[in-house]
């Protein structure tokens, strides 16, 4: 493989027997944060229940994108976090491809609403070292200069190849969690894990971010798996091929997302399955808030203002 190789040309990858990789298996999965007191919060049998998450039973198989919204407070994040080994459940077991996860691993890579990227570093060396984790690692054989093509590959793609040389804190916001993604998807693993990455950003921004998350996804030489936290209704229909609502906790309801693709806002005036679906999330939001913990069915985004939907930025 020569030095300017592109990221497709990645050395030896884990895979299975036929091909794919990348299935996701929650099982019966329970999580109690150790310092929450006992009985802070009744279970709607009314016994004391303070678990983050309650036996919550999942399969997402390898190439879905599934969308997870839910109140504030619901375990959207704790279940993120257990998919990547981050947190060990208290009951039940995560396994991707049938394996157990014991701690966090190269084969899922993590996209945080609050850019991790190391401050010290310029982009290009963020996405670099993200594939020299993972070159070394996985033993892929890359060699240092191709570690750099496969980054600058990365960075242009996200269209932040102008910017390879600048620290995170000459960045905006977006352009940091489009070095996220970049970093992310340079790694090449085989699950992508979004926690709200679009959460602290302008509408404009947050839109081109979508679109370039789709644009990636779809174009992808195989489509990763992807496990996308967000509190906005459109953002998840737009994105997903499957939605999940989460409440106190739980899993209340598993819905496909049947909507060709590539997908827009136009969607909502023109397609009757995303019509539906979106009624019945802001339904299960609006009309069944209760469960939310910053005291209201708008959450954190516009607690009691009449009319703010949480489907608040979307492709154009
Ligand atoms: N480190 C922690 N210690 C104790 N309790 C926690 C901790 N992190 C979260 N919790 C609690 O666990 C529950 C689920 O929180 P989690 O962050 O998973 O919810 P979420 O749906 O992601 O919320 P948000 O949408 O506001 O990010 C909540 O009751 C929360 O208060």
């Amino acid at each position: 493989m020569d030095a300017g190789a592109p990221a497709s040309a990645f050395g030896v990858r884990k895979r299975k027997r036929g091909g794919r990789v990348g299935k996701i298996d929650i099982e019966d999965v329970s999580f109690a944060y150790e310092d929450v007191a006992a009985g802070s919060r009744p279970s709607a049998a009314g016994a004391a229940d303070d678990r983050a998450l309650r036996d919550v039973a999942l399969e997402v198989p390898d190439g879905q994108f599934l969308c997870v919204i839910g109140h504030s407070g619901s375990g959207k994040t704790t279940l993120l976090r257990l998919v990547a080994g981050l947190s060990r459940p208290s009951a039940g077991t995560v396994r991707i491809d049938g394996a157990p996860v014991e701690g966090p691993g190269l084969d899922r890579a993590v996209v945080f609403q609050n850019y991790a990227l190391f401050p010290w570093m310029s982009a290009l060396r963020n996405v670099e070292f993200g594939v020299e984790q993972a070159n070394k690692e996985l033993r892929r054989g890359l060699t240092k200069a191709q570690v750099s093509a496969v980054a600058r590959d990365y960075l242009d793609r996200v269209g932040m190849g102008a910017a390879a040389g600048r620290y995170p804190y000459q960045l905006s916001g977006g352009m940091r969690q489009r070095v996220a993604i970049a970093r992310a998807l340079a790694m090449d693993a085989d699950i992508l894990l979004f926690d709200e990455p679009f959460g602290a950003l302008d509408v404009k921004t947050r839109c081109s971010l979508q679109k370039l998350v789709d644009a990636l996804w779809r174009s992808g030489e195989r489509r990763k798996t992807v496990v996308f936290v967000t509190h906005d209704i459109n953002e998840a229909i737009l994105l997903a091929d499957r939605v999940v609502f989460m409440r106190r906790g739980e899993v209340v309801a598993d819905r496909a997302v049947d909507v060709p693709r590539p997908r827009s806002s136009a969607i909502f005036a023109h397609d009757a399955c995303a019509r539906a679906l979106k009624d019945e999330l802001t339904d299960l939001f609006y009309l069944d808030g209760e469960g939310d913990e910053e005291g209201g069915a708008f959450g954190e985004a516009g607690a009691g203002v009449p009319g703010a939907l949480p489907g608040k930025a979307v492709l154009p």
